[in-house]
């Protein structure tokens, strides 16, 4: 296993290119299924989860030309004669059920092995699977596999979400592109990550009206075609998180090939920690200006609130800040496995059900921790890099699904964490 050994009182600073987004880019490569000719994207993360969804496409049977070192990835899913993604590929992130959906729509068949729970929850698929039936697929479940069919076809129809999900609203879009006739889907995810899915879609020919609102109208189309290039938006969660990295070290971050309008939230509580925040078409500078953070009460929401990922990275900013502060996670019902391991590090968190109480220490100490989740992860490397001695943060094979060439950026931003590997790995 690896871990990283960070040196800790090191000072962030610094210019940083952000990358793709992951939460885009991984719902677009399951939409990318119901193309009939070739797609080509761009700014394609460098992550595993994005290693692992070509694997899947690949088992489907079509091609892929992934230069991920570029960010550029070309799929051909015109080749698919695959219906099934196995155990072995779905087990390996929860994204694998955005198969079934495209596949039950352009091959009236699609058999997915259920995903599971993970750390932040247990993260259930009702709501995709409820979608899928409204629209007329039968869905059967079989030694853990879900398989949803429509030997004639789906067929539009009116869905209304209870709770607002990023995954069934994709799930439920990518179904009713192919239908026979008009879906109505209210109260829908708004998040810039669901946008981007439904613009690619359109790219291939999809109708769909209302995008970024509440509701969209969808009218099923026969086929839809391929995209020559299509980019994928930038990472709104790599930016905040670098963006907090200037803020506990007081110091100053500049983000590029971003898209501000993405931000508002973390930059209105960035501000209201007492960062200077500019903006200059696409990049964004956080400035401190040598001050100490002022703490936030955070409450995660669907877009346009506070994203739950970032949460973590919040967390660790309000355990740095002065005075106190109280942090309410709505969307995962266990995302504060972060917490124990600050408090290792020095931070004064209590927690009751999903709240969690933070009084703002001046520093945080060197410690061994433990890499639960992305975001959690990412969170106890930014503790290390500021606080007094070293720090190792193990099991962090979860940073390298969610941020590109973590060792370099942080580099460029001026902060150096050493990878190794436990001797009993080797
Ligand atoms: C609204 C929201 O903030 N969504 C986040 C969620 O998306 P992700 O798509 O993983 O999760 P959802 O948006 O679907 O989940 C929102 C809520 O709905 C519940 N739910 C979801 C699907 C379902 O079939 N049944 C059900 O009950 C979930 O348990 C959760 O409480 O995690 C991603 C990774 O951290 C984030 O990038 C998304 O911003
Ligand atoms: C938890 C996350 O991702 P995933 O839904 O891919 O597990 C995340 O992006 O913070």
């Amino acid at each position: 296993m690896e871990y990283f050994i960070i040196q800790g009182e090191q000072k962030f600073g610094g210019e940083i290119l952000i990358g793709g987004a992951k939460n885009a880019a991984l719902p677009i490569f399951f939409a990318a299924i119901l193309g009939t000719e070739e797609i080509v994207l761009n700014n394609v993360p460098n992550l595993t989860d994005i290693k692992y969804t070509c694997n899947i496409f690949k088992n489907l049977g079509a091609q892929v030309e992934a230069d991920l070192a570029n960010n550029k990835v070309v799929l051909r899913p015109q080749d698919i004669k695959n219906y099934v993604v196995p155990y072995e590929l779905a087990s390996k992130m929860r994204a694998s059920i955005w198969a079934l959906a495209p596949l039950v729509a352009k091959y009236g068949y699609g058999k997915v092995s259920l995903p599971g729970g993970c750390a932040i929850g247990s993260r259930p698929v009702d709501m995709h699977l409820d979608a899928l039936k409204k629209l007329g697929a039968t869905i059967e479940f079989d030694e853990g596999y879900v398989i949803a069919t429509a030997k004639d076809g789906l067929k539009g129809a009116n869905i209304f979400f209870d709770k607002v999900s990023v995954g069934a609203t994709v799930s439920a879009v990518c179904a009713a592109v192919l239908a026979k006739g008009v879906s109505h889907i209210e109260n829908v995810a708004m998040e810039p990550e669901v946008v981007d899915v439904c613009n690619f879609l359109i790219a291939l020919g999809a109708k769909i009206d209302g995008v970024g609102s509440k509701v969209l109208t969808i009218t099923g189309v026969e086929q839809l075609k391929g995209v020559s290039n299509y980019e994928i938006i930038p990472d709104r969660i790599e930016c905040g998180t670098y963006l907090i990295a200037a803020a506990i070290s007081r110091s100053k971050v500049t983000c590029h090939n971003v898209n501000p309008k993405h931000m508002e939230a973390t930059l209105a509580k960035l501000s209201e920690a007492g960062a200077q925040i500019s903006i200059s078409g696409n990049s964004i500078t956080c400035d401190m200006a040598g001050r100490r953070p002022k703490s936030v009460n955070i409450i995660t929401a669907p877009y346009p609130g506070i994203a739950t990922d970032m949460q973590a990275q919040f967390t660790l900013l309000n355990s740095l800040a002065e005075g106190n502060s109280v942090v309410t996670e709505t969307i995962f019902e266990n995302r504060f496995m972060h917490v124990p391991e600050l408090q290792r590090m020095g931070a004064k968190i209590s927690q009751n059900g999903n709240t969690i109480y933070i009084q703002g220490v001046e520093q945080l100490s060197g410690a061994h921790v433990k890499a639960t989740d992305l975001r959690a992860s990412i969170s106890l490397v930014l503790a290390g890099c500021v606080a007094k001695g070293h720090t190792y943060v193990n099991e962090i094979y979860h940073i390298d699904r969610g941020y590109e060439a973590i060792e370099q950026r942080m580099k460029q931003i001026g902060c150096t964490i050493t990878r190794e590997q436990n001797q009993e790995s080797i």
